[in-house]
This record gives C-alpha cells, sequence and structure tokens, in this order.
C-alpha cells in the first residue's frame, strides 16, 4: 500500500545531486556489456552477484564498485549506462541530476578520458532533449590516489571543462583526509569549477571541517558525522551550505545500523540544509524514490518536511536562478495540490 506521503514523495519533482553513474550499473546491465566485451565476470550469474551485495563498510562496497566497472569499455558502454540511469529519474520524477563520474578508474583501465565522457554526455544531452530531464556533470577525483594522480585527470580533462560543472572527491575516506587535495581544488575554483566533497560518511567531523575550510566546498556529501560537533553543525546551518545524504547508502553500508535511526530528522531540525539521494542505486536497494520510501517507512517525518527535502533539492542544485525558480515552482504547486486535497480529510 502507498500511502499519502508516499504518494507525495513521489509525485513531488526532485533534483537529485549524489550519484555515481558507475554505482547505478545494475547487475543485469553488467552481465549484458560482459557478454558483449567478452570481460568474464566472477559470478555465475545476476543472482549470485546480487548476493555479494552484503557490506561491512565502505571498502567493502568499494571493492565491488571497482571490480563490476571491468565491463565498460566503450563509449556506448557508457552512453547504455548514463541511459538506464536517466530512465529511473524519469519514472522517479527526478527532472535534475547532477552526476558523479570516477574518471582515474577508468583511465587506470586504459579507457580514454575521451571515451568515458562522449558517451556519458551523449547520454545526458538525449535525456535533456527527449526525457525533459536536466543535468549536471561532476569529474570526482579518487582520494585514496595521489595529488599528483588528480592534476594528470585534470589536464586530460582541460578540452571538456565548457560542459564539466564541477568536481567532486570520493573513495576511501578514513586515512585520505581533504587536506591532501587543497591544491587541486584551489586550481578548480580557479578555472570555475564549482566544488563539492564527501565528508563525514566514515571520517570524522575534523575532515568536514576541512572539506569547508580548505576546499571551500559548495556542499558537502552525506556529511553525516558533522552532527558529533556542535560548532561544526552550527556553522553549516548558518552558512546553509547542502547536506547530500543518502539513506540507503548509509544503512547498506553500516554508517547507521537501523534506519530506524538514521539521523535525516534530526539534521533538519538543526536547520540543515538536507537532500534525499541514491548515491549508488544498483548496489544500495534503489533510486530515489526507494530512499524516500525507506525514511518514510522508518522516521515519522512529516509531509511538510518531504515537501522541504524536495524544495532543498533543487535550492542546493547548481541550476542557474531562472532555472531554479521555475522547478521551485512547481514543487509548490504539488505541494499545493496536495494540501487542497488533503484539507477535507
Ligand atoms: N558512498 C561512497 N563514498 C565514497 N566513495 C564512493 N564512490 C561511490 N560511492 C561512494
Ligand atoms: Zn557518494
Amino acid at each position: 500500500m502507498t500511502s499519502p506521503i508516499q504518494t507525495l514523495a513521489e509525485q513531488l519533482p526532485k533534483a537529485e545531486l549524489h550519484m555515481h553513474l558507475e554505482g547505478s550499473l545494475e547487475p543485469e546491465l553488467m552481465f549484458a556489456l560482459a557478454r558483449r566485451n567478452n570481460v568474464t565476470l566472477p559470478y555465475q550469474d545476476e543472482a549470485e552477484l546480487r548476493q555479494a551485495y552484503q557490506f561491512a563498510n565502505l571498502q567493502e562496497f568499494l571493492d565491488l564498485y571497482y571490480a563490476g566497472m571491468s565491463v565498460l569499455l566503450t563509449e556506448q558502454d557508457f552512453y547504455d549506462l548514463t541511459w538506464a540511469y536517466l530512465e529511473h529519474c524519469k519514472r522517479d520524477n527526478v527532472t535534475h541530476t547532477e552526476v558523479f563520474f570516477d574518471p582515474q578508474a577508468h583511465v587506470e583501465r586504459n579507457i580514454p578520458f575521451e571515451v568515458q565522457f562522449n558517451g556519458i554526455y551523449r547520454a545526458l544531452c538525449d535525456g535533456q532533449n527527449k526525457l525533459g530531464i536536466s543535468f549536471r556533470l561532476i569529474l570526482s577525483f579518487l582520494r585514496h590516489l595521489s595529488e599528483e594522480s588528480a592534476f594528470e585527470t585534470l589536464e586530460l580533462a582541460l578540452p571538456y571543462l565548457e560542459r564539466i560543472d564541477g568536481v567532486g572527491l570520493d573513495s576511501s575516506e578514513k586515512g585520505h583526509p581533504p587536506e591532501k587535495f587543497e591544491r587541486i581544488f584551489r586550481r578548480c575554483r580557479e578555472l570555475g569549477l564549482r566544488v563539492t566533497a564527501h565528508a563525514g560518511e566514515e571520517g570524522p567531523p575534523e575532515y568536514v571541517w576541512q572539506a569547508i575550510d580548505g576546499l571551500q566546498i559548495d556542499r558537502i556529501d552525506h556529511g553525516n558525522r558533522a552532527l558529533e560537533d556542535a560548532d561544526l553543525t552550527a556553522m553549516i546551518a548558518e552558512r546553509g551550505l547542502t547536506l547530500t545524504v543518502c539513506p540507503l547508502s548509509n544503512y547498506r553500508l553500516c554508517v547507521v545500523d537501523d534506519m530506524k535511526k538514521h539521523p535525516l530528522l534530526r539534521m533538519l531540525d538543526k536547520g540543515l540544509h538536507v537532500t534525499v539521494n541514491s548515491d549508488d542505486p544498483a548496489y544500495f536497494g534503489g533510486y530515489v524514490n526507494d530512499n524516500f520510501r525507506a525514511i518514510i517507512d522508518n522516521l515519522p517525518i512529516t509531509a511538510e518536511q518531504v515537501y522541504r527535502l524536495a524544495r532543498n533539492s533543487f535550492e542546493g542544485s547548481w541550476l542557474d536562478d531562472d532555472a531554479k525558480r521555475n522547478a521551485l515552482g512547481e514543487v509548490d504547486a504539488v505541494w499545493q495540490r496536495f494540501q487542497s486535497q488533503t484539507a477535507g480529510t
């Protein structure tokens, strides 16, 4: 049974601000690409692969995530991956998406930057034209690799920077503090790129401070552990920095041990600009609407808070002002319709 509040969540237009394209590689597509490219996977079939998706922490997930990418070889593979994700956006009423890709993970496998970029970008343009989904593209640096590798990657990306909106920082957080990437982030900001970083997913509040003060990020990916530091939490709220929170990811990576203990409502209560995102939907049990369902089923969230989360997603996006205003108008219209429908009940 779908509750009225879940229906509201489904009907609201939403932006997704934290989604790794490689993390949207569903087992069915992984096997199809493996067959197309003559890649042997160490699993019998999709069911056996899904069985392996049990993670005690971020690193256990990342090991499978990087292994899964071995099937992505051609421009068409990157196109198909991106297009499949956009079809999920359409179903979920995600009308704007800001997606990460991990070029270093493919360049390491001898897949040229150009091949990755062209496939992804062509699909995103088709998504805009055929499905009406606007987008931003974020190049994410892998923090377990060196600063030098990040600079080499930026060099490869230079011819494409007109079509890349921002940079991010992902992969193994513990032991790889944001300060390691201050110079590359400064260079990216000088080039006019937006900047975001994963911080406080597994790493301590200190890493969130570093990401804000050192990397001067425009928003924070995850940020859960910021709550352990009251001064930090207050500063994030005061600055109005957006947090891209990923409930199902947090549960599946044991950042929270019970969805009923997820801090999303506490974050909202502290005035944080929280958004709901899927992170790696193929690995964590679902897309944006599945994440809304998880919080609606497990937390005492109100309809107004669901509306607030949808608003936050556009407010925290990198859309230009006009597009943002239009999107927010559409969110408000759905909310007003919901209120008038429920007023008499
Ligand atoms: N949740 C996550 N944290 C860090 N790096 C990632 N890369 C893909 N998903 C990630
Ligand atoms: Zn992520």
